[in-house]
């Protein structure tokens, strides 16, 4: 063997399982296939790049889930490849379009509603698009907002959703008689691991009634909750944001004598934020996000290293994700049920609770001392900004990859980026999958190398 070849290092049969889609051809009878209209598009030019081969994909492109190999025979999952099919299920000329964004904010929301009306107008010649406003409730409480390229040109620059948003008002059989009374049959949804549950039992609805009525899921988190797929769109920008916060807190706590700079970050199950911005600033002491308890006082807690990091530096930065500590938060009986419009829970803020312990604390140990805690909430300033560069290409991508699978006949999927490349996902299962942070794995040991924070277990 050459030395510049590449070794074989296993040649253990591993099963590779498609992960397909619904096709709306599986129960709307008698559908007919027809040319892409890109064939005729002046700026795609297809008839020649055909013969190139490439342009338009095929049942045979797949990506892997797991790049990653650990030459056990362990099934691997595969999608389908995002992007063009030769042949479309959908007659653009009777094509109407309800485009609808729930939950929270994320910073380019208003891209991919912008790219989506683009996009479908100018690949694929669609006319009728209109967004749904204020969230699930508006497809049976409003009047559906007509949209084209003019209005929508400048959204991109945007934060938020010009379309509004809500929580709650999930009714499915008012949410479907909207469809068929509006006679949408191309329904995109935007939004987090809420609207995507909600976006599978309006699929099973459809799928139910027989509808000629494509359903497709647009993961929008700013938390980066929602699973399977690399990252949400807007979590970079987020990220971006939360470092300007964390400096601010680094500032004020060296510029003061026994300065703690404490910055509460988004993150209500997961604490992606809260990790990325620690590690990338390099000016944090101590990450605390929902995924590892802690504690105050006593050995190994919270309180003593503060302590020792303000002896050793003068200061410190303490960043916390929103929803870490829950527990340890003490609270009334109906502040332990209390829910948003959603049926999340409400949670106490962390970042005033931890401000109100530190001030006890130093006042007790050291009476004589200066203290100060600087409490900086940026939460709301970080998810209402338009998203930067990276993630409005990545919210164009999206679009697009939306738009193609959906002409090309599917339905109850998801668009999202596998590996750095668009898929087609099954929104079932992106509905159920979750993305904590992993602390069992090496890259938490480099967080707390990186903060110096303890482990918060008891010995
Ligand atoms: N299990 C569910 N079934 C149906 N609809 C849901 C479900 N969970 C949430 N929703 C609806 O989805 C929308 C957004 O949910 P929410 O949890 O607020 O935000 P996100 O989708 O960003 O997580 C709301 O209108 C909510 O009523
Ligand atoms: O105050 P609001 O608008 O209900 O939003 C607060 C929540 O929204 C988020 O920003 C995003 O949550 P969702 O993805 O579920 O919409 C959370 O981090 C935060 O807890
Ligand atoms: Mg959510």
């Amino acid at each position: 063997m050459a030395s510049e070849e590449a070794e074989c290092i296993s040649n253990l049969f591993k099963p590779i399982y498609l992960k397909e889609v619904a096709e709306l051809r599986q129960y709307v009878p008698n559908l007919q296939s027809r040319p892409n209209p890109l064939d005729h598009n002046p700026y795609f030019d297809t008839r020649q790049l055909q013969q190139q081969q490439g342009f338009y994909l095929t049942e045979s492109d797949v990506l892997l889930r797991q790049i990653g190999n650990d030459l056990s025979p362990s099934p691997r999952f595969a999608y389908h490849r995002a992007g063009p099919r030769k042949n479309i299920y959908f007659d653009p000329s009777i094509v109407r379009v309800a485009i609808v964004t729930c939950g929270g904010l994320c910073p380019g929301l208003n891209t991919v509603i912008r790219e989506l009306v683009v996009g479908l107008w100018q690949l694929y010649g669609v006319r009728h698009i209109f967004g749904i406003t204020a969230g699930y409730r508006g497809f049976y409480s409003s009047v559906p907002l007509p949209l084209n390229p003019k209005l929508v040109h400048h959204w991109h620059n945007v934060g938020g959703t010009l379309l509004q948003t809500s929580r709650g008002g999930f009714d499915l059989h008012n949410i479907v008689d909207a469809i068929q009374t509006h006679a949408f049959n191309q329904v995109y949804i935007i939004g987090g691991d809420g609207t995507m549950r909600g976006a599978v039992k309006i699929f099973d609805e459809i799928k139910h009634r027989k509808l000629e009525v494509a359903v497709v899921g647009i993961p929008k988190t700013v938390d980066n909750d929602v699973g399977i797929i690399d990252r949400s769109f807007g979590f970079q920008t987020a990220v971006e944001m939360a470092q300007e916060a964390i400096s601010a807190a680094h500032v004020e706590a060296e510029s003061a004598v026994n300065g703690i700079g404490l910055v509460k970050l988004m993150g209500r199950s997961t604490g992606h934020i809260a990790l990325h911005a620690t590690l990338s600033s390099r000016d944090v002491d101590c990450c605390l996000i929902p995924e590892i308890d802690f504690f105050l006082e006593g050995k190994g807690g919270l309180l003593e290293f503060l302590g020792q990091r303000l002896k050793e530096n003068g200061h410190a930065v303490l960043v916390v994700a929103e929803g870490a500590g829950q527990d340890i938060i003490p609270r009334t009986d109906s502040q332990k049920d209390e829910r948003d419009e959603s049926g999340n829970p409400v949670f106490l803020d962390v970042g005033v609770w931890l401000k109100s312990e530190l001030n006890k604390w130093w006042k007790r140990e050291h009476p004589n001392e200066l203290f100060t805690v600087k409490y900086i909430d940026p939460t709301y300033m970080i998810r209402a900004v338009h998203a930067n560069a990276t993630d409005n290409l990545y919210c164009t991508l999206l679009a697009h990859s939306a738009i193609h699978g959906v002409m090309a006949g599917y339905t109850g999927f998801v668009a999202g980026p596998i590996n750095g490349n668009y898929a087609y996902i099954p929104l079932e299962d992106v509905a159920r999958a979750n993305n904590p942070v992993d602390t069992q794995d090496h890259k938490w040991s480099w967080v707390r190398s990186v903060t110096n924070q303890p482990d918060f277990v008891r010995r």
